[in-house]
């Protein structure tokens, strides 16, 4: 168990199925303020599902979460999707360029997203200014993802939510992703958690990983654990014998 650090959202005896099928399992664990924790695990094994969680796009049947120390249910659903943003792999856009599509989370909100502003989020993500008035369909995909990632941004989020954002996207785009999110992680001290497939991407970028299986959490601590685990199962999971 994480225990060293501040929670900036912490799981106290989760469970959620879908149907009668039991997809967390009494998962009580926390994620560290600040830092960033990548998952890990098989397919299936029910990271997105916990992500979606986090940010109240599902509700456990039972258990609690918290998120910065308060029930996730005692925030406003406007509240929480502002300090808990969420980009996934390939997040829908809007047709027309990029500032119509990075002011899109604020005129969701009635509020107007300044030029100034978001020439600040295009610069967050390694974009050139000019980058504002291209049409979305002219990106590339890393591109394309920058812009993804600016969007979430826009709220200002103290969690960030990252689900597979870099799978589709060549080992210079992914790498630059990588940078920019540490970047991020480091500026604004915003707390990480990550889904990756990509173990070596989890152990160069997270300070910290968990390992998840068929619905549990099996193994947590620093990423180092990625290289010595103890559960036999992780390193199972770790030498490729379990997808
Ligand atoms: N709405 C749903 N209805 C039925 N089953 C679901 C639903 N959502 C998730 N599941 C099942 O729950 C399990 C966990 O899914 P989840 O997407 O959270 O896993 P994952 O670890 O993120 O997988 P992957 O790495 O492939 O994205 C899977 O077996 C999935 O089929």
């Amino acid at each position: 168990m994480i225990t060293d650090y501040k929670p900036a959202v912490n799981f106290n005896h989760i469970n959620y199925s879908v149907d009668g099928i039991h997809i967390l399992k009494n998962i009580t664990e926390s994620f560290p303020e600040g830092k960033i924790t990548t998952l890990v695990g098989p397919s299936g094994a029910g990271k997105t599902t916990l992500l979606k969680l986090c940010n109240g796009l599902l509700s456990p049947d039972s258990g609690e979460i918290y998120i910065k120390g308060k029930s996730i249910s005692s925030y406003e659903p406007v509240e929480l999707r502002q300090l808990v943003g969420i980009t996934l792999q390939s997040a829908p856009m809007i047709n027309g360029s990029v500032l119509k599509n990075l002011a899109l989370p604020l005129e969701l909100q009635g509020r107007e997203l300044i030029e100034k502003d978001a020439k600040n989020l295009l610069h967050d993500v390694g974009l050139e200014e000019e980058f504002l008035h291209r049409p979305i369909k002219d990106l590339s995909g890393g591109q394309r993802q920058k812009v993804s990632i600016a969007r979430t941004l826009v709220n200002r989020p103290q969690i960030l939510l990252l689900d597979e954002i870099t799978s589709s996207l060549d080992r210079i785009s992914q790498q630059e992703i990588e940078e920019l999110i540490v970047k991020i992680n480091q500026k604004y001290k915003t707390t990480i958690i990550w889904i990756t497939h990509n173990l070596q991407q989890a152990m160069t970028v997270g300070n910290y990983t968990w390992v998840m299986m068929k619905g549990e959490v099996i193994e947590t601590g620093t990423s180092d654990l990625l290289h010595s685990p103890v559960n036999e199962k992780v390193r199972h999971f770790l030498k490729g014998e379990v997808k």
